[in-house]
């Protein structure tokens, strides 16, 4: 791990000889200051990597539910229906859904970090609920509970990271966080596959959704010692708190005092800049217009709908975020188990680690190529693929002959439909395989990153806003997906379910040439500008290729 390798830097080296002076433009001053970091420093990787245990917790709770409902079976009173594993599954989206805009006002009132130890509580509690229930409802209420808190944590996990991370890392630590959440689903996945190979049959699915509590009490202690975020504690007047968690986060001693007086000065000002546009608004308004929340947001909503270059920002997250979900991912990620039990792979779970894994390692090598590729270019040349290894899988579903029933079926049945069946059947599976791995590594390698960068398509003052109703629409199109995938499969047909897919993917990878510009080494003002005159794509690549 790195250690704290931060040049000694002295006011002076910025042309600052005392108290930074008021008219110095301390943002600047503070970027250049940052400049010189090395490396994010051992307190910063320490703060992230305790933070990036929420992504680990949401990769793990979306990852585990695809062992879960191959090994339930008459567990819960009966076998399970297709609506019954439909909202067993989709009920974590739908309440991620829910609770993502209010946990931006908790964390303001209560602070990031107890958001995120209030998160913890829930996931604690969602995972004993689903370990010890006894009927379907019990278990909906207990992954409605963990939606609570991945929706709360994918909320507040990126801004803890974000405030206390210096400017130059934050990008890189952020993306971090997308690993976490297919590291989580590596983990869910081996544990799924180990309890169904060695557990208990009755139990063994508990241990598999109760495990959720470990990490989620591991990172409940680990945060009570963590600091706040140098901004909340600015917003509160806790200043002196903040300078020290600052001196830490630039790696303490004397030598960084003058870089941590320039940023502290500079989150005050914009925390003061921040209240004072919102006493602004409010000046003149009606008593029950002067509930500060609403005063400010609805100020906001008006500049990110009102701003032509606001909108088309939000139309691209959207959509981005809209099809990293519509492109079927998530159907995979939760029933692949289903899928291979019902074309009759002997060890379902096993096999469907593939899909977790390949997602996980692509995850890895995206990162590493993005900045390099550009996120237009990465998505026009992944999504094409994406769409011919749904095609490719439909195709294989073509000759596999499915008892009506089977979704819903117990899985082990299964296996008895497939022994005696034709050369063209036997390989019809391994087709199926092949291709869903070809449309996962696709997808770990575009969608599953690009949207999440969804942030630097927005000016700073409708960024949180504009984030919010992005990632809203994520949770939304996850909802939908995980509702009706398993009826899409029984009513349409496996084949035309994934050729709907390869159409969605299609659709999106039109819209994404006419409207998506890139944005690779573009700065956000830069970025802004092109927006407000057009969607400027043909400006962007003149400009990356220049
Ligand atoms: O970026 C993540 C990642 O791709 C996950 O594998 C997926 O399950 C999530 O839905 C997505 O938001």
């Amino acid at each position: 791990m790195a250690d704290s390798a931060e040049e000694p830097l002295m006011r002076h080296e910025v042309g600052l000889e005392e108290e930074p002076s008021q008219d110095v433009d301390l943002s600047d001053v503070s970027l250049l200051l940052e400049k010189n970091l090395r490396h994010p420093g051992y307190f910063v990787w320490l703060l992230t990597l305790s933070a990036g245990i929420s992504g680990l917790l949401f990769g793990y709770d979306t990852g585990v539910i695809s062992a879960t409902l191959v090994s339930i079976n008459s567990s819960l009173g009966h076998q399970l229906t297709t609506l019954d594993k439909s909202l067993i599954t989709s009920a974590t989206a739908l309440f991620a859904l829910f609770v993502s805009p209010i946990s931006g006002v908790l964390a303001d009132t209560l602070g990031r970090k107890r958001v995120l130890l209030l998160a913890d509580l829930a996931f604690i509690l969602g995972a004993v609920m689903q370990a010890i229930t006894s009927s379907v409802p019990g278990m909906i209420i207990g992954r409605s509970i963990v939606g609570l808190a991945v929706g709360a944590g994918s909320f507040v996990t990126p801004l803890y990271i974000a405030e206390l991370a210096p400017a130059k890392f934050r990008g890189r630590l952020i993306t971090l966080n997308v690993l976490f959440i297919t590291l989580g689903q590596v983990v869910a996945y081996v544990v799924g596959w180990a309890f169904t190979q060695w557990g208990n049959e009755n139990t063994g699915w508990r241990w598999m959704v109760g495990l959720g509590a470990v990490p989620a009490a591991i990172q409940c202690m680990v945060m009570l010692v963590m600091p706040e975020t140098p901004r909340w504690l600015v917003m509160v007047d806790r200043t002196h708190e903040a300078r020290n968690v600052l001196s830490k986060v630039y790696g303490g001693g004397r030598d960084i005092q003058g870089m941590v007086d320039v940023v502290l000065k500079n989150i005050e000002s914009e925390v003061r800049e921040e209240e004072e546009a919102k006493r602004g608004r409010m000046r003149g308004q009606t008593k029950k217009e002067q509930n500060a929340w609403f005063a400010g947001s609805k100020d906001v909503w008006g500049e990110l709908f009102r701003s032509p270059g606001n909108r088309r920002a939000l139309t691209i997250a959207c959509l981005l975020q809209g099809l990293q979900q519509l492109c079927g991912f998530n159907s995979l990620m939760y029933f692949s188990a289903t899928i291979f039990t019902l074309i009759g792979f002997a060890s379902p779970t096993l096999t469907s680690l593939s899909v977790a894994f390949t997602n996980f390692i692509l995850t890895c090598v995206a990162l590493l190529l993005i900045d390099r590729i550009g996120r237009r270019r990465i998505l026009l040349y992944s999504i094409p693929i994406m769409a011919f290894g749904l095609l490719l899988c439909s195709a294989g579903f073509v000759f596999i002959i499915l008892p009506t029933d089977l979704i819903a079926d117990n899985p082990s049945s299964s296996a008895s439909a497939h022994e005696s069946v034709p050369l063209s059947e036997r390989t019809a599976p391994l087709l199926v395989l092949a291709s869903v791995m070809l449309y996962v590594g696709a997808y770990a390698l575009g969608l599953g990153n690009v949207p999440w960068m969804q942030s630097e398509l927005f000016p700073l003052n409708v960024r949180s806003l504009g984030s919010g109703i992005s990632t809203s629409t994520n949770w939304g199109a996850n909802f939908v997906v995980g509702l009706t995938f398993l009826p899409m499969m029984e009513f349409l047909t496996p084949a035309w379910t994934f050729v709907i897919y390869a159409v969605v993917c299609v659709g999106g990878w039109i819209c994404i040439y006419c409207i998506y510009p890139e944005t690779k080494g573009l700065s956000l003002e830069e970025t802004g500008a092109m927006l407000a005159n057009g969607w400027g794509v043909r400006e962007s690549l003149r400009r990356s290729e220049a």
